[in-house]
């Protein structure tokens, strides 16, 4: 028999205005943290997060953040956590600065916790960061023992955040599921280390039926800045469901090829959860899918915003970088291999170029705008 392992964070918190409640929480876990943010998230939240940690008698101490989780940004902080003697140290941002700062307090020795302004990604609950080349470009993923020992997100910060954010988090979360299935389907391991329990894969399918029913209520609530049950239900779908789902569910070929897709340079400044979306789709054609469930696929994902054309991510059927991103998906090690059946990159790139024409005659055929071209940097 194969092992199953199940992953998860020691506490999850979320709702409406519990960052206040922030150094409360952190006082359990540690007495001297160092809180990495970068300028843009500090300016929005870093007053709240320095009252809250002064009234829980801890010190305020915040560290700046770039663009990408990079092994040099990782071992900057690592000197800065050794050197003032940190003993927990909190990612506030996006699933970037998260994954830098777990990686951080991995090799520090210290705890970790996440503390997400968006629902932006399934970064906040793992015990994995994905690290990247000073370019943007998908370099490993970095495994540790243990999960954050917290993980808490303000719903009411989410609702104030830009809606790409929260569409970028719905196109990360609806991949868990179809990854999940995949992965259970197949013989594969999860990125937790073992095989899935049945409990891992039925939160994957939870994230996805709570997406399904809640994803474009929550979307009109962030519009409108205000924080409704469908937004909770998404964020905890983002946030939680998919952390979990993904982690303990298994990442198959749609993440391979959000991976592959950072290798050509049209695709950076796109989100996580966007390139992702590219991803599950062209697993849905990999797998050859129900003809309706990838229709519908493609409905529900152009209804949130996501992509699901390569002229969306700035390529083309022509493009010659599909060739490396095929590669690059397909690598050695990369979670593609976890289907239940094996993956070229020939059939990556075929089924790439199919789902520019299956989702142009979808959006056609049900009145959906068609694809606008994406340009990197504009
Ligand atoms: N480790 C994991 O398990 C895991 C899982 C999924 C994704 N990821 C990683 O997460 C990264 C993607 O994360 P992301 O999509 O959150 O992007 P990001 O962290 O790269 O960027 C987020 C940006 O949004 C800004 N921001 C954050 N909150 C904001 C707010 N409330 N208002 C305005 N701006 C705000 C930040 O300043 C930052 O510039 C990728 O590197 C991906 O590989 C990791
Ligand atoms: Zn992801």
């Amino acid at each position: 028999m194969s092992t199953m392992v199940l992953a998860s964070p020691s506490r999850y918190v979320q709702g409406a205005g519990v960052l206040g409640s922030l150094g409360e929480h952190l006082a359990k876990i540690g007495t001297s943290p160092l809180v990495v943010a970068d300028d843009r998230v500090w300016e929005l939240v870093g007053s709240t997060v320095a009252e809250s940690l002064e009234a829980a008698g801890l010190p305020v101490v915040r560290v700046g953040f770039g663009t990408y989780a990079t092994a040099a940004a990782v071992d900057s902080l690592v000197e800065r956590i050794t050197t003032d003697g940190h003993d927990v140290v909190v990612g506030l941002g996006g699933g970037s600065v998260i994954d830098a700062a777990k990686a951080a307090g991995h090799l520090a020795g210290i705890r970790w916790a996440s503390v997400p302004t968006a629902a932006s990604s399934d970064a906040p609950c793992s015990a994995l960061s994905v690290i990247y080349t000073e370019d943007g470009e998908f370099e490993e993923y970095r495994f540790f023992p243990s999960n954050p020992h917290l993980v808490l997100i303000d719903t009411a910060v989410v609702a104030h955040a830009p809606a790409r954010f929260l569409v970028g988090g719905i196109g990360d979360a609806l991949a868990t599921w179809v990854e999940a299935r995949a992965v259970a389907a197949g013989t594969g391991d999860t990125m937790a280390g073992g095989r899935p329990t049945a409990t891992g894969t039925a939160l994957a399918r939870l994230s996805w039926e709570l997406l399904w029913e809640n994803a474009l209520p929550a979307l009109d609530a962030v519009r409108a800045r205000v924080v409704t049950p469908a937004l909770e239900k998404v964020v905890e779908a983002n946030t939680l469901l998919s952390g979990l789902g993904f982690e303990s569910g298994g990442l198959a070929a749609a993440h391979a090829i959000h991976n592959g897709l950072t290798a050509a340079p049209q695709t950076h400044g796109l989100t996580h959860g966007e390139k992702v979306n590219i991803g599950t789709l062209t697993q849905l054609v990999l797998e050859g899918a129900p003809t309706e469930e990838i229709e519908d696929f493609i409905v529900f994902t152009t209804r949130v915003g996501l992509p699901n054309t390569l002229t969306e991510v700035g390529l083309t059927p022509d493009s010659p970088e599909l060739a490396a991103v095929a590669a690059a998906a397909t690598a050695e090690g990369e979670t593609i291999h976890a289907m239940p059946f094996p993956v070229s990159a020939e059939q990556v790139v075929s089924a790439l170029k199919a789902i520019e024409g299956i989702s142009r005659r979808v959006r056609a055929e049900t009145g959906l705008p068609e694809p606008v071209a994406y340009v990197a940097g504009h």
